[in-house]
């Protein structure tokens, strides 16, 4: 089989946000090789099915992921789409994340139809996420709100806010912006708000390491400024053993050659959120992750997480 007539079949989730994420890798796969056939292959996921309970408590986010890995260790499909955000730091073996496409807007936005922004909020008001990392930091700026659980796709997230179940929701600007749904989002949460998670806004694309044809084909598709940003901030999470759902924030910046890393480790309840920079030459964000994973170490971090594992 030669790279000139290959079909290579793309194992995704069937969110709308992750078919968009596989249509959007099969066009770009397409463009820099046309010669190629593209296929989709939607699948259910044990993170998918499982929608009534916290994802730290089954098993954390390698549940979205497992069943695609299968499917290529199978020969059913070639690569797997991913939200960066949801690929555990710890990889296995036989797979890679051979590109990494180039990132979305990489924050959070606060989505409300009522409110103007988040300080706008009255006291008490209810303000849906599960997310551990943006409780952590919504609650250290807003220690008055009320925050409430909020799982499903995006498209059930918001249907819940319009039916009235909560005054307003956070959900990352990348997805609504993806989903033709931008003019959702009312503010921007700045990063010193609401620090964004690993890879967030990226997309990662994963094959078997012993796919040296598709490896090559990959590559097209990868951005170095992405890559560089994302690899830093999951050094950070790797160190600190971020392994499920939990509240740190990592962030990458890039300014010519030089990459700035932010992290924060924080309480769930938001009464200590701690934070640690670092910035030194782009090629060098493993040694950077590790720094401000260790500074945050040093300033009780390791306490903070291991708390949450009790
Ligand atoms: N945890 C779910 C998830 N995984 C990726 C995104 C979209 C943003 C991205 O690509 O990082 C979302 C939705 C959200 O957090 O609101």
């Amino acid at each position: 089989m030669s790279a000139e007539n290959r079909t290579i079949r793309i194992a995704t989730r069937k969110s709308a946000l992750a078919m968009w994420q596989a249509e959007y890798v099969k066009a770009q796969l397409l463009k820099h090789h046309p010669q190629l056939t593209v296929e989709l292959l939607p699948m259910s996921t044990q993170g998918d099915k499982i929608l009534d309970t916290p994802l730290a408590k089954i098993g954390g986010k390698g549940l979205f992921i497992k069943e695609l890995e299968i499917a290529m260790l199978e020969g059913r499909a070639d690569i797997a789409v991913h939200s960066m955000k949801d690929v555990p730091v710890m990889f296995p073996e036989a797979f890679g994340l051979h590109a990494i496409c180039p990132r979305e807007n990489p924050f959070d936005a606060f989505v409300s139809n009522q409110f103007e922004t988040i300080d706008a909020l009255p006291q008490g008001a209810v303000v849906g996420t599960s997310s551990l990392r943006r409780q952590s930091q919504i609650r250290k700026h807003r220690p008055d709100l009320n925050i409430r659980d909020l799982r499903g796709n995006v498209n059930t997230r918001l249907a819940k806010l319009d039916k009235g179940d909560y005054d307003a929701i956070i959900l990352a600007a990348a997805g609504l912006i993806r989903l033709g749904m931008e003019e959702r989002i009312v503010q921007q949460l700045p990063p010193d708000i609401c620090l964004p998670a690993v890879g967030q806004g990226a997309v990662g694309i994963e094959c078997r390491n012993d796919d040296a044809q598709l490896i090559e084909l990959l590559a097209a598709l990868d951005d170095a400024p992405t890559r560089l940003r994302v690899i830093a901030e999951r050094a950070m999470n790797e160190r600190l053993e971020g392994g499920c759902q939990v509240p740190i924030g990592s962030f990458a910046t890039l300014d010519d050659d030089t990459l700035t890393l932010t992290g924060m480790v924080g309480k769930p309840d938001g009464t200590q959120l701690l934070f640690a920079s670092a910035t030194g030459k782009a090629h060098r964000g493993k040694v950077l992750g590790v720094e401000v994973a260790e500074a945050l170490l040093e300033q009780g971090a390791g306490e903070i997480l291991k708390a949450l594992y009790q």
